[in-house]
């Protein structure tokens, strides 16, 4: 009998845009590799990869997680959308550079957070921990990190020949916070441990859908776009940007390929969320093959900017020089 449905749309937020599934695929099903192999999103269920998280909640992370500082972000509205902060220029005279940050950054040990979270109440700053899961958290912690099914996510890193794992980050999550659409440079497996996020994912080919902010830019691989209040006049492309979405429980791994954009909410009223991610850095590129992958060209163009901020020195000079080359010669 199927389960009854856990959530309903009422508690996923409500935007303009053309969506279609992610597949759903079983651990044991073949196809699962011909996916990760294209670089193509897909749920993988009962995959037991962090079955010795399940019983993670906030009673048993305040008493097994450690007397280690905890990073969590505030945010005065649902939104965190990243920044780097070492990407944060000084005041200069430009006004145009200036930057302020749409979150702050506070260390906590881990009963003050789930103290906090417990007695949030409206109107207060929201809380969102993501911390690197490191040698500070207590032996329980790390037992059950061992014991995450290493094997079969080790597997799957050398049958796609990926790069090295660089982290895996613990997200705790109050319902109905909102990870806005960004691409990461990694390949990613994202697990979900407690509760529901809904995950709205873009190819990298829709590059020119999301206007990412300059990559000299704190916000740099973030989409400059609203989702909740898309500025079509700015951003007039984004009409044109169809998306895959998925629901993801406890149990459920999404595969989020490198330079996919992603865009992660738990769900309103859905109490807080517990996910663990692996991020890998991409395999090595090996022999070029033409015509490139679109993610490549995402790399280029990555490549290009950098050079010409770096050349020019004042990033408001990239726009006219590279209008120069463009326009009437290449366009
Ligand atoms: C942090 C996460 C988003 C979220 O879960 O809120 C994400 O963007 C990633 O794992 O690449
Ligand atoms: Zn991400």
């Amino acid at each position: 009998m199927a389960d009854k449905k856990e959530w309903d749309q009422s508690q996923l937020r409500k935007y303009d845009i053309q969506l279609d599934e992610i597949p759903r695929l079983s651990v044991k099903d073949p196809k699962v590799d011909e996916f990760i192999a294209d670089n193509k999103p897909v749920i993988i269920t009962d995959t037991r990869l962090v079955a010795s998280a399940e019983r993670w909640d906030l009673d048993y992370l305040e008493q097994n997680m450690g007397n280690g500082d905890f990073s969590v972000f505030l945010s005065r509205n649902h939104k965190f959308k990243y920044f780097d902060d070492k990407k944060i220029l000084p005041t200069s005279g430009d006004s145009r550079l200036d930057f302020t940050p749409p979150t702050r950054r506070v260390d906590m040990k881990l009963p003050e957070f789930t103290r906090k979270l417990r007695q949030w109440r409206r109107g207060e700053e929201r809380m969102y921990l993501q911390q690197a899961l490191n040698n500070t958290v207590g032996p329980a912690i790390v037992q059950d990190f061992l014991n995450f099914r290493w094997e079969w996510i080790n597997s799957k890193q050398k049958m796609h020949s990926w790069g090295p794992l660089t982290s895996n980050l613990l997200l705790i999550a109050m319902e109905g916070n909102v990870t806005p659409c960004h691409y990461d440079e990694q390949q990613n497996f994202f697990a979900e441990v407690r509760g529901f996020k809904r995950c709205i994912l873009f190819p990298p080919e829709q590059f020119e859908c999301f206007y990412p902010h300059p990559v000299y830019h704190p916000h740099d691989r973030q989409s400059q776009v609203d989702f909740e209040r898309p500025d079509y006049t700015r951003f007039p492309k984004f009409r044109e940007a169809r998306g895959q979405e998925a629901i993801v429980g406890p149990g459920d791994v999404l595969y989020i390929p490198i330079y996919w954009w992603h865009h992660i909410e738990s769900i309103m009223r859905g109490g807080y969320t517990i996910s663990v991610n692996f991020w890998y850095k991409a395999g090595p590129t090996g022999q070029i093959v033409y015509p490139l992958k679109d993610h490549q060209k995402v790399a280029i163009m990555r490549n290009v900017e950098k050079m010409l901020v770096e050349a020019l020195q004042d990033p408001h000079e990239v726009g006219p020089l590279l209008r120069a080359l463009v326009l009437g010669r290449y366009t």
